[in-house]
């Protein structure tokens, strides 16, 4: 991951090795060296997938490519490194706010744990607050997360509900995610214009029909700034 590559070089300064390392560092050591063996191991396979495709791996275009592909299927499964603490940092206020908040239209790019294939979408992501609101940018973080791993559309949908309950205590929680599938549209079915929507319902959303009908007609309304 280009993140973890360059927290090896930064944890070794100028490639010195350091004697006097503190526990920290030398445990950051150690996660560097395992990150750099995770990656030899990835890029073995990526060989190994070209190999198997009837390439040359080792033609002029094709060098670079197990590097490349390990760091972006890093980059592409990064959420498992992540928790849901670090990501909230504290950004939870006590607002005395207890009307619906809703982020709809938040782009979300996953793999699919079946073919590790992208799905890609929107997801809408809603709550009521009970008191408490967590900062806006953080429910979009939150559904970064989790879709950055290898996942199925409807548990993508319930962590992402799930993840917001725990946090906040609200009084209700409403996901809707809207995605269509590469695994469906460049192969096995090609159905290009397929999408699938789920969702999750949370307390007041999934007993109350009213604020259900509420959230969903908010995120079918456009914009007037679109
Ligand atoms: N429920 C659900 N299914 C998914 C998701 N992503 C991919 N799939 C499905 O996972 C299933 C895997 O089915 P298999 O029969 O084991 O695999 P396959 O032979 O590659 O299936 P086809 O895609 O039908 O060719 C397929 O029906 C995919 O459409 C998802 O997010 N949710
Ligand atoms: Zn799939």
């Amino acid at each position: 991951m280009t993140t973890a590559s360059s927290n090896s070089s930064m944890s070794n300064g100028s490639g010195k090795v350091n004697t006097q390392v503190s526990l920290n560092s030398a445990s950051s050591v150690e996660a560097a060296v395992t990150q750099d063996s995770n990656t030899e191991e990835m890029m073995q396979a990526v060989r190994s997938i070209l190999q198997g495709v009837g390439e040359d791996p080792d033609r002029e275009g094709l060098k670079k490519t197990p590097k490349r592909v390990a760091e972006a299927m890093q980059f592409l499964t990064q959420g498992y490194e992540q928790s849901l603490e670090e990501l909230v940092n504290g950004a939870i206020f006590d607002e005395g706010h207890n009307e619906m908040v809703l982020v709809r239209d938040i782009d979300v790019f996953s793999l699919c744990e079946h073919h590790m294939l992208p799905f890609m979408g929107k997801a809408h992501v809603a709550y009521i607050p009970n008191q408490k609101v967590v900062g806006l940018s953080k429910l979009a973080r939150i559904v970064e997360m989790y879709s950055r791993r290898l996942q199925v559309q409807e548990r993508l949908t319930r962590q992402i509900a799930e993840a917001i309950q725990s946090i906040l205590d609200p009084q209700g929680v409403a996901v809707v995610m809207e995605a269509t599938h590469m695994c469906m549209v460049m192969r096995g079915v090609q159905k290009p214009s397929s999408w699938t929507v789920t969702s999750a319902m949370l307390g007041v959303f999934q007993e109350e029909q009213k604020t259900r009908e509420e959230f969903l007609n908010l995120i079918r309304h456009q914009p007037s700034f679109h």
